[in-house]
């Protein structure tokens, strides 16, 4: 999979740029500080996930002063050129594929399957569960729609089952219905995510040790509520039972897949209170690396992968070896304030200049 241009109108301090980038390409988006460089990588996220990783707020994202934004880009699978468009404004946000408009958000995420590292992901081992929970549901709902769907189910249950706990005296029938559906729903989703996780122990048996030097290992638990070794919806049924008291007391579910969680263990220790800053740099590259290999086993290609501003922090032997470590053929996009010093071997390498126009006019960016 590949991005080959990329029109950003209105986004962020872009107000009228173009991008076009090589497929299979390392492109280096060069440039000082507060020039632009991660905006681009937010673009190109923002469209894979259709969620920043830096706001929450979607007026964040339009150009200071102005009232909407659109991104613009094409990208390339399996041989198919596709144009995607999102335009945001008043608060609405509109999708449109190969010109067209897309009712659903589900048939538009990962349409542009992008992998990210940011430095603001070191919070992901010592933040909250929802870190991780997001993470998960992120990547799951760009690979499988049995997913997609029945996450939105469960979330829909969750409410209705915790709406009908609030009740003074709710109906034991439509408690009981709403229960079962969720047992349903759940498994799906419990089922899928031990799977994920399963398949990301067997790659970061193969990439972490090449940042550690061998002498360290990494694993992922997945924590849910129930033995996913044992029948799932034997012990849900069993667990809805026994804590049905509790959860009217409380007026809400206090057991199910909102509560999951990853564990990610170094040397059979939590990362979170035993990782030093660079064990958790190399551990976070390492799963994005499974992530990447994961899409690739999954739909045949690899993903585009955003690199932001990850060479910084990394001495000059990890950064060779993540260099060395990135498949021939994949896209990869990273951002530095600096030029890059590494060896790319044979690999295409594009530096695009980034810098900020002062009179608001953003001319087309350089690339050598
Ligand atoms: N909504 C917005 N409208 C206009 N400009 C914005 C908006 N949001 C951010 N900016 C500007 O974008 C610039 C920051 O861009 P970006 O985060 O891409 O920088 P960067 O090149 O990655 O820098 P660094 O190397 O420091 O991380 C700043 O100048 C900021 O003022």
């Amino acid at each position: 999979m590949n991005l080959l241009e990329l029109h950003l109108h209105q986004f962020r301090s872009y107000h009228e740029s173009v991008f076009r980038f090589e497929p299979g390409a390392i492109h280096i988006l060069e440039g000082a500080n507060a020039q632009g460089k991660t905006n681009i990588i937010e673009a190109i996220a923002y469209i894979s996930n259709l969620r920043s990783f830096r706001t929450r707020n979607l007026r964040d994202l339009t150009e200071h002063g102005q009232p909407s934004f659109s991104i613009d880009a094409v990208c390339e699978h399996g041989g198919i050129r596709e144009p995607l468009r999102i335009h945001h404004e008043a608060g609405k946000k509109k999708l449109f594929r190969f010109g067209n408009p897309v009712a659903s958000f589900s048939r538009f995420v990962g349409t542009l399957n992008a992998v990210l590292f940011s430095p603001d992901d070191m919070m992901f081992f010592s933040g909250a569960p929802v870190l991780r929970r997001r993470f998960m549901d992120t990547e799951l709902v760009k690979l499988s729609q049995s997913y997609t769907s029945a996450l939105r189910t469960t979330q829909k249950l969750l409410k209705n089952r915790n709406a009908l706990l609030k009740k003074k005296q709710p109906e034991p029938f439509l408690l009981e219905t709403v229960t079962e559906q969720l047992v349903d729903t759940q498994g799906t989703v419990i089922r899928q995510r031990q799977g994920f996780v399963n398949r990301l122990n067997e790659r970061l048996r193969e990439f972490y040790p090449v940042f550690s030097g061998g002498t360290e290992h990494l694993k992922i638990q997945y924590r849910t509520f129930v033995d996913t070794e044992r029948n799932l919806e034997t012990q849900m049924k069993d667990l809805y039972r026994k804590t049905r008291e509790r959860d009217l007391r409380f007026s809400v579910t206090g057991d199910g897949i909102h509560k999951d969680d990853l564990v990610f263990l170094l040397n059979g220790y939590p990362m979170s209170a035993v990782g030093s800053q660079g064990q958790k740099r190399s551990a976070l590259l390492a799963l994005k690396l499974s992530l990447c290999s994961i899409i690739q086993e999954k739909t045949g290609q690899y993903p585009v992968f955003l690199l932001d501003d990850v060479f910084s922090e990394l001495d000059p032997v990890r950064r060779q070896k993540l260099i060395d470590l990135i498949p021939q053929n994949m896209q990869v996009f990273i951002t530095a304030a600096e030029p890059v010093q590494a060896d790319f071997g044979n690999r295409m390498v594009c530096v695009h200049h980034i810098k900020k126009e002062i009179n608001g006019k953003d001319k087309q960016n350089e690339s050598q």
